[in-house]
């Protein structure tokens, strides 16, 4: 893998796809808990995938603006590494959600303009991770997993105090530019491993951890 790359495969919901992205060397896998999106995942079948993952590999949750009860029922059952918000949550409920579940955080900031990364700043004092994604355009179905990219040289040269991710719109085509312009070490993807929505292809996952390897 290039260099230290740590690469999160999200929106995985049958084991092969998890086996190839485990086998191929993802660092963390997503699980989407969100029932408007293709790759949502019901509670027990995470469980059933979740407790077949190896050790090391990292188990995040996704999330969209959760309240507990939904918070306390994935966690209650499903053996997760990570949460990983990604709507409209407040600094502060980041924080209330850090606290009462004892989990690492990571907060999805969307980008679109420089404006955006003002953002970034507010959370990276509250989370353990912030993913910097593509801020999905009005008339977008979802909030986050849309395939588009952002501009890179936004985020060139930024560093912040916590670790982050890059997400939106990467593929094996794109991945060496993407890391050269913003000096992501963190990459999180979905919809260029996927051949329809919400079923991940073992060999696009195999063929984007193969160039990331190239980089
Ligand atoms: O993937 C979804 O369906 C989804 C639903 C609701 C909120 C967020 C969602 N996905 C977020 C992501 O998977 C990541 O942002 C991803 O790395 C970027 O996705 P993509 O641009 O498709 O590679």
């Amino acid at each position: 893998m290039a260099t230290d790359m740590r690469v999160k495969i999200c929106g995985l919901r049958d084991a092969a796809a998890i086996d190839a992205a485990v086998q191929a060397g993802a660092a963390y896998i997503g699980f989407v808990f969100f029932e408007k999106s293709p790759r949502h995942i019901s509670v027990a079948d995470a469980a059933k995938l979740a407790a077949g993952v190896p050790a090391g590999v990292a188990k995040v949750a996704l999330v969209v603006n959760p309240d507990d009860a939904l918070l306390d029922r994935i966690l209650d059952t499903v053996p997760l590494d990570m949460i990983q918000l990604h709507g409209s949550e407040a600094p502060a409920r980041v924080a209330e959600i850090k606290a009462r579940y004892g989990l690492p955080v990571m907060k999805a900031v969307g980008v679109a303009g420089p404006d955006d990364l003002v953002l970034i700043d507010s959370y990276a004092a509250v989370a353990d991770q912030i993913l910097v994604d593509t801020k999905p355009p009005k008339d977008a179905k979802l909030p986050g997993g849309n395939g588009a990219r952002f501009d890179w040289t936004l985020i060139a040269g930024r560093r912040w105090p916590v670790p982050w991710m890059l997400a939106g719109g990467l593929d094996p085509v794109n991945v060496a530019e993407a890391v050269a312009v913003t000096g992501a070490q963190q990459l999180d993807l979905s919809s260029a491993v996927e051949s329809a929505p919400g079923v991940k292809d073992p060999k696009l996952i195999a063929a984007f951890m193969a160039a990331v390897r190239d980089i």
